[in-house]
């Protein structure tokens, strides 16, 4: 297989496993919820470049710890039904990394917002 056959068969994986996630996760619907308002009122008012590059690193952060998320639930129901301590913490700290990049994002949001409020 050359390196672009190489290549495109690992870009499908990766959209198929995007797929996978905003098909299957409610939280990722969610987030895409919150996104939307966001990115619109970047175009109502203006935002420089500076303004989108913070808020498409937000938005950025809280999916990419969203997919990381949903990957940590596929492996833990691949494993175990049932109650499992170890489990436990794994659920919840993965949805700690997405609370804590929520935050990040909020944080962000309101450097952002500021000057357009006051
Ligand atoms: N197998 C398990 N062992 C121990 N605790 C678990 C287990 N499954 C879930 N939990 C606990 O329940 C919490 C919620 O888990 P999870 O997000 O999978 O459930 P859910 O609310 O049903 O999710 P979803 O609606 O997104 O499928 C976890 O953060 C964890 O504290």
């Amino acid at each position: 297989m050359n390196i672009f056959d190489h290549i495109t068969r690992k870009f499908g994986y990766a959209f198929k496993g995007l797929k996978i996630a905003i098909i299957t996760d409610n939280s990722f619907k969610i987030h895409f919820l919150f996104a939307f308002p966001v990115v619109l009122s970047g175009f109502f008012l203006h935002f420089n470049r500076y303004e989108w590059m913070a808020i498409v690193l937000s938005i950025g952060l809280v999916l990419v710890a969203e997919l990381f998320n949903t990957s940590i639930e596929y492996l833990v129901k691949m494993f175990t039904d049932e109650y499992h301590e170890l489990a436990e913490k794994l659920l919840d700290i993965s949805a700690g990394a997405v609370l804590m990049a929520a935050i990040m994002a909020l944080v962000m949001a309101a450097f952002v917002y500021y000057p357009y409020v006051i």
